[in-house]
């Protein structure tokens, strides 16, 4: 999946604003952001379900919504809470919704044990949990064999051991060849879950990467564009900081238990008529940066052509 300069209004509001999201093929992506920050809206957009006023979105290299009569059976999506016949079992209810889609009972069967739902098929709907709920919503969503599924923060109200399920349920969808795309305001829970992600903050995509580089790669840096790498790297390594090349660029750490310093690292390189195009400090990891949004600890704007 893909959206390009996604630029969505409400009212005289910007709620997407020009967002650019990747989902790779296969394995779970997480769409991780603040309350409010636009998940549910990429999601609606890339449905089909609401229009951008700008830009576009693609599932499996179709243009949507354009093109989302070819593509849709292929997408399965819990985007609101689907409504079920209380009274009915769970079995009952998936096999009313296969009638209409032209799906067998065999199917019923498989999709129950996908979900692991086979030991409750035969109870009421209303005697299930919110858990469980939730898992016959995603095996409804899988009886016509979709290759996405997209959930948008399906553990929102569950217990602990609903939530443990529903992440099972996502893994395995995966691990067996799907693309799920979730969404998710909580950082453990991308983490646990995802193998890729995309950080979402004030309608824009300001982070994308798989989850270990979004843990890890964060580190506080320098980033420095300049034309001479190599001889920049050699200044500034003998004078005692720690230098990494990568991406057209290179990332100065600090000295063991120092500052960053980019004034100092200016000089150094200005001293030996090196000059950077571009100068620029990281000084949270990621990971900080969302964990700060999230609490509303911080009063800070994200500059997202400083974190990518
Ligand atoms: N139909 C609508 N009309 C007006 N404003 C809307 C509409 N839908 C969403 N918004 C606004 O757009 C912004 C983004 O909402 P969205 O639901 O996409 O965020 P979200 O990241 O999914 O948040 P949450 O985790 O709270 O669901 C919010 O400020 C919301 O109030």
């Amino acid at each position: 999946m893909r959206c390009t300069d996604l630029v969505k209004r409400y009212g005289g509001r910007e709620v997407l604003r020009g967002l650019n999201l990747n989902v790779p093929r296969g394995g779970v992506h997480g769409l991780l952001g603040p309350n409010g920050s636009g998940k549910t809206t990429s999601i609606r957009v890339i449905l089909g379900l609401t229009r951008a006023n700008a830009g576009h979105a693609e599932i499996l290299g179709q243009r949507v919504p354009e093109a989302l009569p070819r593509v849709i059976s292929q997408v399965g999506a819990i985007v609101e809470s689907p409504k079920f016949a209380p009274r009915m079992t769970g079995r009952q209810n998936l096999l009313v919704l296969g009638a209409a889609i032209g799906v067998d009972r065999r199917r019923i069967t498989e999709v129950l044990l996908e979900v692991s739902l086979d030991d409750h098929a035969e109870i009421p709907y209303r005697a299930y949990s919110l858990g469980q709920r939730q898992r016959l919503a995603i095996a409804a969503t899988l009886l016509k064999r979709p290759e996405v599924l997209i959930f948008d923060e399906p553990t929102n109200g569950l217990d602990p051991v609903g939530i443990h399920d529903i992440r099972a349920t996502m893994r395995s969808l995966a691990d067996s060849g799907r693309t799920v795309l979730v969404s998710s305001h909580i950082l453990s829970e991308i983490e646990q879950i995802a193998d890729s992600l995309s950080v979402i903050v004030d309608g824009r995509v300001v982070a994308e990467s798989d989850i270990e580089s979004f843990l890890s790669g964060g580190e506080p840096h320098v980033r420095i564009g300049i034309g001479d790498r190599v001889e920049a790297m050699d200044v500034l390594r003998r004078a005692g900081w720690r230098v990494e090349s990568g991406d057209g660029e290179l990332r100065v750490l600090p000295r063991a238990g120092g500052e960053l310093d980019p004034a100092g690292i200016a000089r150094t390189l200005g001293e030996e008529g090196l000059w950077p195009s571009e100068l620029v400090a990281q000084r949270q990891s990621l990971e900080q940066v969302f964990l700060e949004l999230t609490s509303g600890a911080a009063d800070w704007k994200p500059d997202p052509e400083g974190w990518r």
